[in-house]
């Protein structure tokens, strides 16, 4: 999967002039749509790194390329016109309005009145809070997620290609931070916008990331793979110490049930209990085999696309598919540390190949 590099880090270091060494020989890259979540424990450099990329903190040496350009170069306003940036408590003027929160940087851009009120109204329906009710509201009239949201659509006004996530789900309460979690994940499939998500989380990252990069202390990158790679095959001892106890039960919700687990359906003892979907969540199958009753002789059902019973399931296909997830996890040549900057396939034209369809 050949996809173009948008923001790329070459060896940065931040130096504070207090002498900490915040990131140290950092090289990274994010390819265009993907979500990458940046994670590691508290202080390791995370939030520096990210504030790098829009310039509001300036590396030590190295170099940071938006679309090819040196960040350095760019003029700051300019720079993060062209990247949202939503932090934790969202930093939403107290005194505007919603509407007018979210026309900010429309508004510094000079669009028309029409044309603001026409996006405004376009973000709060893509965030699901509509106009006719929250366009007039005052920040203290919202809830905290609500706040969030509106934090998400004003990063999003101008259609930014870059979106910066800093803990953006982080004040919110499990169950709600799910949901916007959810959210999140529709509106970046809907808009295609390039994000880096730092989180110390890494059941969020697992579950939003398209790959997640572990940092260790003074900003080290320890591993950038797949969650699935990350989880199953941890780079290094650090990696393995972030991840912490149940790496195998968060493998299960991110890997599926495919054909290849199967057995035979002739084998399913009548009366067929409930069925599993091909490509269900191995979590969803571990559960549905759980509860099979004793009559079922601990084999669900397994049903394609259509309904039709495709197949049957135990514990140990369950089993079987999670070690053939991980071993496929390995062998993802894109996730090998070190090709994070090989030259991108070019088309005749010299182009960058995009497996995006424009
Ligand atoms: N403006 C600053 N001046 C001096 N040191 C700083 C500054 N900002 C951050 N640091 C230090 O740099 C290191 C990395 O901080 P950073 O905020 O990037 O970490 P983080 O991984 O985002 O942490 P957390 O998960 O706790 O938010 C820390 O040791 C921090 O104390």
């Amino acid at each position: 999967m050949a996809s173009r590099t948008v923001i790329e880090l070459d060896t940065v270091r931040k130096e504070f002039g207090s002498g900490t060494v915040a990131v140290e020989g950092l090289s990274l890259s994010v390819r265009e749509h993907e979500v990458l979540a940046l994670v590691g424990p508290s202080g390791c450099g995370k939030s520096t790194t990210l504030r790098m990329v829009n310039r509001l903190v300036e590396p030590t040496s190295g170099r940071i390329l938006l679309d090819g350009e040196d960040v350095t170069n760019s003029n700051p306003v300019a720079l993060r016109r062209r990247i949202g940036y939503v932090i934790q408590n969202v930093g939403l003027f107290p005194h505007r309005t919603v509407e007018a929160n979210i026309a900010t940087v429309p508004g510094l851009l000079g669009w028309d009145r029409r044309r603001t009120r026409a996006r405004v109204a376009e973000l709060l329906d893509l965030v699901g809070l509509p106009a006719a009710t929250y366009a007039k509201r005052y920040p203290h009239e919202l809830s905290g997620g609500e706040r969030q949201r509106i934090g998400v659509a004003r990063a999003l006004a101008t259609d930014p290609p870059v979106l910066l996530m800093d803990e953006p789900f982080g004040a919110v309460d499990p169950e709600f931070r799910r949901h916007l979690q959810t959210e999140f994940q529709r509106i970046q499939q809907e808009t295609g916008t390039t994000v880096i998500l730092v989180t110390h989380d890494i059941d969020e990252a697992a579950r939003l990331g398209d790959r997640i990069a572990v940092l260790s202390r003074g900003g080290k990158l320890e591993q950038v793979a797949s969650p699935l790679a990350v989880l199953a095959h941890p780079a290094s001892e650090r990696v393995r110490d972030f991840i912490g106890d149940g790496a195998a039960s968060r493998m299960l919700s991110l890997a599926r049930v495919e054909t290849t687990d199967l057995d035979g359906a002739d084998r399913i003892v009548q009366p067929a209990p409930a069925p599993v979907r091909l490509g269900a969540r191995l979590t969803d199958a571990f559960e549905a085999v759980a509860a099979l009753p004793a009559s079922a002789m601990g084999r669900v059902p397994v049903v394609g696309e259509t309904g039709d019973v495709v197949g049957s399931l135990t514990a140990d296909g369950i089993l079987g598919a999670l070690r053939r997830a991980a071993d496929a996890a390995a062998d993802t040549p894109w996730d090998a540390p070190g090709t994070e900057t090989a030259e991108e396939p070019a088309d005749a034209d010299g182009a960058a190949v995009t497996d995006a369809a424009s």
